[in-house]
């Protein structure tokens, strides 16, 4: 079925981009620390569940034939997770859709929307009403992007990106470039390691100069403190993602910076006008396979 049922409660969740993305060495746990500074954006993907007989997940949208329709599914994983957590005898007996609109394995946190997504509509299916506290510290165990899908707006991410203190925001307008095919997040974090290799890693740190320009608006001063630690690593893997930087760069964008774990590149200009202009020349460079036009921040898991 590629359509979302009717009669179920639907959430909406944003995209996000790390403006700053920190990165030290890795731990023993094989993750790493992070400073990372989010900010969710005006791409959504919508989570519908609907009571049924067992758990299933079906997906509609553009790349939905990339997203894993088994227990693998992150939106899946979320509603078995609450259900153990309330000993709901049967589980997790819900009809999953979502209706997908972020890329998928693009560095925008797509997975972890429907995570979010996911936990918060079956909390409210289920009458449930968890304290958030107690629904952010489930979606830590789903990922370490998942609790940021679920509070959205902009925050920064300690630990392993999980533990998040709300920032300050102005408002942004941003282009995002999306490439052929996805990058995996484990692999840009052991070629980030293996970039690595031999060299001190600093503590990651949240740049004062980054959290004045994001609280501040103003594009200028923020496209002067961008920065991702996982960019080398993300342009060692995939060296044409230079080539779509250069080409939103020159088509008049303020700043461009790989998203998160690539492949996605994301775009900083002043304006609407400003981004229908580069997303048309990197649409016209053929450099990304499309472009999406998004402003920050947003809000986080929303019932709708
Ligand atoms: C790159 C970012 O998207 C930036 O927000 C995140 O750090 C990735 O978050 P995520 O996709 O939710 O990642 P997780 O599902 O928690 O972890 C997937 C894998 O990414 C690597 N990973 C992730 C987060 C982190 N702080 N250090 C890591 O090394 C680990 O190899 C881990 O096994
Ligand atoms: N609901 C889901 N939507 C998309 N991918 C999912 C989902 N659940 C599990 N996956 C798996 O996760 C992989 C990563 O997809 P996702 O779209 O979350 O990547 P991402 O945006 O790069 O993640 P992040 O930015 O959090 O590192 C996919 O290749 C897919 O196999």
């Amino acid at each position: 079925m590629s359509t979302a049922p009717a009669g179920g409660v639907t959430v909406r969740v944003p995209a996000k981009v790390n403006v700053q993305l920190a990165v030290g060495a890795a731990r023993p746990d094989g993750f790493h620390d992070l400073a990372n500074v989010f900010l969710a954006v005006s791409l959504y993907d919508e989570v519908t569940v609907t009571p049924a007989d067992a758990l299933t997940v079906t997906c509609s949208g553009p790349d939905s034939d990339q997203v894993p329709l088994d227990r693998t599914n992150l939106a899946a994983r979320a509603a078995e997770l609450l259900a153990a957590r309330n000993g709901r005898p049967g589980g997790a007996a819900v009809h999953i859709h979502i209706a997908k609109n972020i890329p998928v394995a693009g560095g925008m946190a797509g997975g972890s929307a429907d995570g979010a997504g996911a936990l918060l509509a079956c909390d409210r299916l289920w009458g449930l009403d968890t304290p958030v506290a107690e629904l952010l510290g489930m979606c830590a165990e789903l990922g370490s992007d998942v609790p940021f899908s679920l509070l959205g707006g902009a925050a920064l991410g300690t630990g392993r990106g999980e533990l998040l203190t709300p920032l300050d925001a102005g408002s942004f307008h941003w282009v995002f470039a999306v490439a052929d095919g996805g990058l995996s997040t484990p692999a840009v974090f052991r070629e980030f390691d293996r970039l690595a290799e031999g060299r001190e890693i600093p503590e990651p740190q949240a740049s004062p100069a980054l959290l004045a320009a994001l609280a501040s608006g103003d594009p200028d001063a923020l496209a002067g403190t961008l920065a991702n630690d996982l960019q080398p690593a993300a342009l060692s893997l995939r060296p044409q993602l230079a080539r779509t930087l250069a080409a939103g760069t020159a088509a008049g964008a303020l700043a461009g910076i790989v998203s998160g774990s690539g492949p996605t590149t994301a775009f900083l200009v002043r304006d609407d006008e400003a981004a229908a202009k580069v997303a048309a020349a990197l649409e016209a460079s053929g450099t990304c396979r499309t472009t999406r036009i998004a402003t920050s921040p947003t809000a986080g898991a929303t019932r709708i």
